[in-house]
């Protein structure tokens, strides 16, 4: 284990939307952000792509995840052995199925074959002790969030909103010592964000998305639509609470409208269940800085300006990397890990206690 100080770890993450792996450098003691360093992406080749689709909502041992598995592998070592200076791994994995309060939670992709492959030691399967303790498993990025916002100066409550397949969003109280600390965080999935309208700009017009948001900026929501679909359950539960990528699907029906008022609804659909989220904020925020994907949206921000009574803005605007801020998440968890602090708590999974996830294989 890690005694206090500084290491450079090297995170990873394989995103729902399976367009290939981030990874990124951070120097940090895993409380503090003393560093960024270089990030580099690896795409899914279409065959890998759909290999792991092939292999979606499946739990280990069943078809097409050993197949998975060796594509995720195989991917993760190409890319991270374009890096140099790493003291340590943090390797999400892919998810391939994430059902909590079921069947549990499932990254795919071996650690500790990656530990001998790379020869470093890989934190890996970050989600699986928080579910077992009776959390959500997701999100994770909070704790690293709540550094981020030390970093960035931040001197009163902001939310950090992550637009990818799926969206979260960490409520921040900045002001508290340390992330774990009584009112420091509330983190917790929105709702679906891209997966609908990419399946959407996939089935109809052969694009995997909908560049710059320009299809949805040229229709109209559909009201009605939108009401069934804020009907959802899931809106009328309390946070901590995540999802898996095609729980929306049925809710999600703009079958007979037309290609642009289809993608204006279900991007309206993404920006109101955030504003729905941002109705359990114990204080409301006057900034919502945004990553993921989603961020280079016109349609979808100016939908979440509209939404919410914040300045709606990419983490760009703070100086961070909304491409990679996943990845660097995952480094800096796996520091925690080493280090032996918890990595999710009551506030972020709804997990009963704090909780240090993730497992540690060595090269030997
Ligand atoms: N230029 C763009 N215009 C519109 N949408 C975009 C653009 N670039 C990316 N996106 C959207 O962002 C998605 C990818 O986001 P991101 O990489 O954050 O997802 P992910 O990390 O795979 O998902 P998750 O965070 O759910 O695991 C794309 O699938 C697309 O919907
Ligand atoms: C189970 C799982 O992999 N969830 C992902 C997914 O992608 C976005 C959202 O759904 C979030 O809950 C989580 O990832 C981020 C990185 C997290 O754990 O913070």
């Amino acid at each position: 284990m890690l005694k206090g100080g500084a290491v450079w770890a090297l995170g990873t993450m394989s995103g729902t939307s399976l367009d290939g792996v981030d990874a990124a450098m951070l120097l940090t003691d895993g409380e503090r952000i003393l560093d960024f360093g270089p990030t580099a992406f690896r795409p899914y080749t279409p065959a890998e792509q759909a290999t792991i689709r092939a292999a979606l909502g499946r739990w280990p041992g069943e078809e097409g995840v050993a197949a998975a598995a060796e594509v995720v592998e195989t991917a993760h070592a190409e890319l991270l052995s374009r890096f140099s200076g790493a003291d340590l791994i943090g390797f999400h994995g892919q998810t391939l199925a994430h059902d909590p309060r079921g069947r549990g939670t499932h990254q795919t992709g071996d650690g500790a074959l990656l530990a001998r492959a790379l020869g470093l030691p890989v934190v890996w399967d970050f989600r699986t002790a928080d579910v077992a303790l009776g959390g959500q498993g997701a999100p994770l990025a909070p704790f690293f969030h709540f550094a981020c916002a030390r970093h960035i100066g931040a001197d009163r409550p902001l939310a950090i909103l992550n637009l990818g397949g799926v969206g979260n969003v960490t409520w921040i109280d900045p002001r508290q010592p340390a992330p774990e600390s009584h009112g420091a965080l509330l983190a917790f999935d929105t709702g679906p964000a891209n997966a609908p309208l990419n399946d959407l700009m996939q089935a109809r017009t052969g694009q995997p998305l909908d560049p710059g948001g320009e299809t949805a900026l040229r229709g109209r929501p559909d009201e009605d639509r939108l009401a069934a679909f804020l009907a959802h359950p899931f809106f009328h539960r309390m946070p901590p609470k995540s999802l898996d990528r095609n729980d929306f699907h049925a809710a999600l029906d703009v079958g007979n409208l037309t290609l642009e008022d289809a993608a204006a609804t279900l991007t309206a659909a993404a920006a109101a269940a955030v504003a729905r989220g941002a109705e359990h904020f114990p204080v409301p925020v006057t900034r919502l800085l945004v990553t993921g994907g989603g961020r280079h949206n016109a349609a979808l921000m100016a939908e979440l300006a509209t939404r919410l009574r914040a300045d709606v803005e990419p983490v760009e605007a703070a100086g961070l990397n909304g491409d990679m801020l996943e990845a660097q998440a995952f480094a800096f968890l796996a520091v925690r890990v080493a280090r032996g602090l918890p990595t999710s708590g009551p506030a972020t999974t709804g997990v009963a206690a704090l909780v240090g996830g993730g497992k540690v294989s060595h090269p030997d």
